[in-house]
């Protein structure tokens, strides 16, 4: 069974029926597994038939109100997770199916993984099951108001007391004031807080530290401790349910033991011990959210898909001359340019966010067993997929917007509040730019060491391949030809080696290596994209090799996956034309391609989304129902607005009457 709230018209019904797959099937391919898609249905239906879940009237509350009601429903999908004894994946997804920015997405999210990453056997011991059980409220405070990228830049001082055994945690400065974390402004009653850590007169750089900051009796802030949210943020409804706030701290004491002793330590004495591990798993917590922002990028750009082929299947103008039907907007090979390389993203990224999400655990498993050799890579790849994904995904939103026109704009499709909570993923958890600069200069080292004769593996082993990459040349010849994924592949690696070697070359003959890196920082960036967009491809082609079962279903993932290259390439002509990867006329023969592909997903692009398996409460879209019914709904949501409660408005006996009343006349009329 589809998953549809309610309804008895299936308006969509004539496209679903020209399907040429097993929608179940393509189910399990997009969840992952049989089990995965049971488990979401469950919980998502769980969400959509409890009243207290109800966000349709989220973007006319006022920010206490809205503020209120998260704290509300985060209280009762507690509640529920408890009474039904649900399990740690279900749990999960029913968060993620509530559907509503909050302070347990950084408590769950960021404060008890940093604990669990950064903490001792012991720390993890006393903090985590206090943190499972809602004891405490914790959330992840490492921006501050004058710096958030630069996190060696941090101002906050911990500094160590022998004395009395304690750390004093100080905010020295305007700008060392915490700004930013989630769940600070008003629900967290603990935080991890980075701080440089400052003993025996040194200072040895950012460390996590333990600190509570409001009262566990009555919520009132400690001593010492100055916090409150930083106000309205970008939208309505949309990240405003979040209480991102800022902290101060005047000589605040702690014990010891609540410095995240696991990479380092202080001793009694006040020395100062380095483990023997990389200093960058300081920065662990956010590799591992980094990683899960990719799996959201598919969740968040599916959804802006589904809304906009549904709406796009239902609406209909011009094309009628003589009274017959016009045509619906999906018909239109314009709009299918547009919708369909979505689509395939939303598909590709879901694949990509699968294998790092096993990449992520190999490396942990790896770290554990101190070999440390493949966090450069893991740090490379879940920054540049962050990147790339959120970057594309936020773009798409708003192009998903205007392909729903006018209607799209209204708060009733979904794609406003969708797209206000989505953006600040390009920002959070690492400036986008930022971090492919960071996948850029991991590029540039691998190719300083080929010179040596290090062989690249991992993502980088195609630059191992340097003799044939850097003077092939395609041999696609017709239209056809550009199926062949080996053909894809090639023109991929060669275009983000080229773009990688030629940075290194410049950089090269710039007076200092950090110049050089500055100056062609705008061409390094498109070479990491590149790099990026390659992996993603690559992954996608890996995908393909698996075991995929049900009627139909390889065939359309094997067309989405050309559609997601071809586009790519289409897009970035300049780059496969400026380094000699392809001529002009094979660029044409892509996009010929490209066009044959549409086609062939058209009489598929309805099934294509109802495989996402988002209920109607989740979507909150007029234009994206299940059912298709989006005229009487569009109609009726519109009484729902609190300026249509009175006939009259408020302000017309002030306001409107006596303009229209008045008797002065204008010399001039
Ligand atoms: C489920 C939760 C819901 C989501 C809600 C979202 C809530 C949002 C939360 C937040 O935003 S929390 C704050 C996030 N802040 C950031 O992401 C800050 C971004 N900045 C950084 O990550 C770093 O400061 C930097 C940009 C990487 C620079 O750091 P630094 O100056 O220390 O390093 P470099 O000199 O550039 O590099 C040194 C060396 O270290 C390597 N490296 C850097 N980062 C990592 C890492 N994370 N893991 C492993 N290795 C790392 C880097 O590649 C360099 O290596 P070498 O070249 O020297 O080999
Ligand atoms: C909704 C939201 C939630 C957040 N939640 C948390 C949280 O829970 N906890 C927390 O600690 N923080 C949180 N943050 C803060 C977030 O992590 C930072 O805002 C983010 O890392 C970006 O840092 P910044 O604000 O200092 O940007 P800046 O670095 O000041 O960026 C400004 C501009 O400068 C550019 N720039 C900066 N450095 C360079 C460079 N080296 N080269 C080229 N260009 C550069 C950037 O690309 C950008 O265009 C949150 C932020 C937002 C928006």
């Amino acid at each position: 069974m589809a998953a549809v709230d309610g309804g008895e018209v299936d308006h969509l019904a004539g496209e679903r029926a020209t399907a040429h797959f097993d929608v179940d099937a393509m189910k399990v391919a997009w969840a992952g597994s049989r089990h995965a898609v049971e488990v979401n249905d469950r919980m998502a239906r769980l969400v959509a038939s409890d009243p207290v879940f109800r966000k349709d009237t989220r973007t006319m509350l006022s920010r206490k109100e809205l503020f209120k009601d998260t704290l509300k429903k985060a209280a009762h999908a507690w509640k529920r997770i408890v009474e039904l004894r649900l399990t740690e994946e279900e749990a999960n997804l029913l968060r993620l199916y509530v559907d509503q920015p909050g302070y347990v997405d950084l408590h769950w999210g960021m404060f008890v993984p940093a604990i669990k990453g950064q903490g001792t056997e012991e720390q993890q011991k006393k903090w985590v099951p206090m943190a499972y059980k809602f004891q405490i409220i914790g959330c992840y405070a490492q921006t501050e108001l004058g710096h958030g990228s630069n996190v060696q830049g941090l101002e906050t001082t911990a500094t160590f007391d022998p004395n009395t055994d304690e750390f004093v945690v100080h905010s020295p400065t305007l700008t060392s004031s915490k700004w930013w974390p989630g769940g600070l402004g008003k629900a967290s009653t603990h935080a991890v807080v980075y701080a440089r850590l400052i003993t025996q007169g040194k200072d040895y750089g950012i460390h996590g530290f333990i600190v509570q900051l409001r009262s566990l009796d009555d919520h009132s802030p400690l001593p010492g401790i100055t916090l409150g949210d930083i106000g309205g943020k970008f939208g309505s409804g949309a990240y405003n349910s979040m209480d991102n706030g800022v902290l101060r701290f005047d000589h605040v004491r702690i014990p010891r033991d609540q410095m995240l002793m696991r990479l380092s330590q202080v001793t009694r004495e006040g020395k100062y011990v380095h483990s023997d591990v990389p200093k960058q798993l300081l920065y662990g917590t956010m590799v591992y959210v980094r990683q899960t922002i990719v799996a959201d990028a598919s969740k968040a750009l599916s959804r802006a898909v589904c809304i906009a082929v549904r709406y796009s299947a239902i609406r209909k103008q011009f094309g009628s001359q003589a009274g017959g039907p016009e045509t619906q907007v999906l018909n239109y090979k314009t709009q299918q340019s547009r919708l369909f390389p979505l689509l395939a993203s939303a598909y590709a990224y879901r694949f990509v966010g699968e294998w790092l999400k096993w990449l992520y655990t190999d490396v942990m498993q790896k770290l554990e067993a101190k070999d440390y050799s493949t966090l450069p890579e893991a740090h490379a790849c879940t920054a540049g997929l962050k990147s790339v994904t959120t970057s594309a995904t936020a773009d798409a939103i708003e192009e998903c917007r205007k392909l729903c026109g006018g209607h799209g704009y209204l708060n009733s499709s979904g794609l406003p509040e969708l797209f206000a909570v989505y953006v600040p993923a390009c920002t959070y958890e690492g400036d986008n730019v930022v971090l492919l600069l960071q996948v850029a200069r991991f590029l540039m080292k691998t190719v300083s060491q080929l010179a040596s004769g290090k062989q690249p593996v991992g993502t980088t082993a195609y630059m191992g391949n340097i003799q044939y990459l850097m003077q092939c040349k395609s041999a696609v010849n017709t239209a056809g030809d550009w199926l062949n994924p080996a053909a894809i592949k090639e023109v991929f690696e060669a275009r983000a080696l080229r773009m990688a070697v030629n940075c290194a070359q410049n950089i090269s003959k710039a007076p200092s290596q950090e110049e050089g890196f500055s100056e062609l920082s705008p061409d390094l960036l498109e070479s990491a994209v590149a790099h990026v967009q390659l992996i993603i491809v690559t992954k996608f082609f890996e995908k393909l090799q698996q075991d995929i079962i049900g009627h139909g279903v390889k065939e359309q993932l094997q067309n989405l996956c050309n559609i997601y290259a071809l586009f790519l390439l289409h897009k970035h002509l300049g780059d496969f034309l400026s380094t000699g990867c392809i001529t002009p006329k094979q660029g044409a023969l892509a996009n010929e391609q490209l066009g044959r592909l549409y086609a062939q997903v058209r009489p598929n692009a309805v099934a294509l989304v109802d495989a996402f398996d988002y209920t109607d409460h989740y979507l909150s879209s007029v234009l994206g129902r299940y059912d298709g019914d989006v005229y009487p709904a569009l109609y009726a949501e519109a009484w729902k607005d609190p300026l249509n409660e009175t006939v009259i408005p408020d302000g017309y006996q002030e306001h409107l009457r006596p303009l229209l009343k008045q008797q002065l006349k204008f010399s001039r009329l």
